[in-house]
């Protein structure tokens, strides 16, 4: 049974509704990412589960408690959530220990039962040596594993982390997601993470809430998200591919190469649906479909192409050899999925 659920939660700015009317039912000790571009209401959702933003319309229930409607508001420290900032916030005056200890300290935890538990918090992420460092003194990465320290040691049900990896560069970036799941794996906490960013979202969630404009696009796992988007949208949002129109309804569909071919040989009829071509899916072959190359990108172990059809569509596709801008070659598309128009 879900923990925590959002049964159509709004949020209005004026006339503008910046979250609208999403539902998630999350389980308990699920890692779920809400992810969509700029702008799309993720920040607005996830601080209306903590609490620092009231509801417009919809209920938000954990364990059966009803935590906030347009009626009910349950101040944010009692909610049993904590939550992690982009900013890390930590104290500059304050030790590793002490800050991530704060939560204890405030409830009046003192002496070695206090080192004892922060420690412990502190051995969740690797910092167990690094107890009595000032935050000036640690890097980035180090920063952000004591802010995820800071917000275990009050055991909470639920872990609300806002793009904590934003400030980090690519490499750190890389090695904190598996600090992340590693995490997530030990505390058994429920974690509810904003991205942008679709890469790290697919390699850390269970399950992947996709917002445009204020809506769920799609709330799903990362293979169904990449496998079987619902809409052209995601489709275009995740993961590298094209999107070709085709004179057929199709969506929902998993097409072959034959059915792919016949949707192609009739491309001057009128279009109806659309299918998704992942570039893992079009093969260079002898005797095939002819692409004329547009553009290409060296990406170490093979090259990246994109290549126009006759109809002027184009396809993305990886090759292991040289091809010059303006060659033609044969593909055969093993594999698409059906869209709406
Ligand atoms: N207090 C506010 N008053 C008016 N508009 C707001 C307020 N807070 C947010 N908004 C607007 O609500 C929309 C959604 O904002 P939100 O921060 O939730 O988006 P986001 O998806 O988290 O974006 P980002 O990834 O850029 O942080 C934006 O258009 C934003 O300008």
């Amino acid at each position: 049974m879900a923990q925590l659920t959002l049964e159509n939660i709004s949020k209005r700015y004026g006339e503008h509704a910046v979250v609208d009317d999403i539902s998630l039912a999350i389980d308990k000790g699920q890692f779920v990412a809400l992810l969509g571009p700029s702008g799309c209401g993720k920040t607005t959702t996830l601080r209306m589960i903590a609490g620092f933003e009231q509801l417009d319309q919809g209920r938000i229930v954990l364990n059966d408690r009803l935590l906030a409607s347009p009626e009910q508001h349950i101040a944010p420290e009692q909610r049993n959530m904590s939550m992690v900032f982009q900013s890390y916030a930590l104290w500059p005056h304050k030790t590793v220990l002490d800050n991530a200890g704060y939560a204890l300290a405030l409830r009046g935890l003192r002496g070695q039962p206090y080192r004892d538990q922060v420690f412990a918090a502190l051995e969740t992420v690797n910092l167990g040596h690094l107890a009595d460092r000032f935050p000036q003194a640690l890097s980035g990465g180090q920063r952000q594993r004591v802010a995820l320290a800071r917000c275990l040691v009050s055991h909470p049900d639920v872990v609300l982390l806002d793009e904590p990896l934003a400030n980090l560069d690519v490499h750190l970036r890389a090695s904190m997601e598996t600090t992340f799941r590693d995490f997530h794996a030990r505390t058994g906490a429920t974690f509810i993470y904003v991205t942008h960013d679709q890469a790290e979202a697919m390699a850390m969630a269970d399950r992947i809430a996709v917002m445009n404009h204020g809506r769920l696009e799609q709330w799903d796992t990362p293979e169904n998200l990449y496998r079987r988007p619902a809409s052209r949208w995601v489709a275009t949002f995740i993961g590298k591919g094209a999107v070709l129109d085709v004179p057929s309804h199709v969506h929902g569909k998993n097409l072959r190469s034959d059915d792919i071919l016949s949707l192609l040989s009739n491309s001057g009829a009128m279009h109806r649906g659309a299918m998704l071509v992942r570039p893992e899916h079009v093969m260079v072959v002898d005797d095939g479909i002819e692409v004329t190359v547009q553009h290409r990108v060296y990406k170490g172990e093979r090259y990246q192409y994109i290549a126009n059809l006759a109809d002027g569509q184009s396809v993305t596709f990886y090759h292991a050899r040289l091809l010059e801008h303006g060659q033609t070659v044969q593909v055969q598309i093993e594999h698409a999925w059906g869209l709406d128009l």
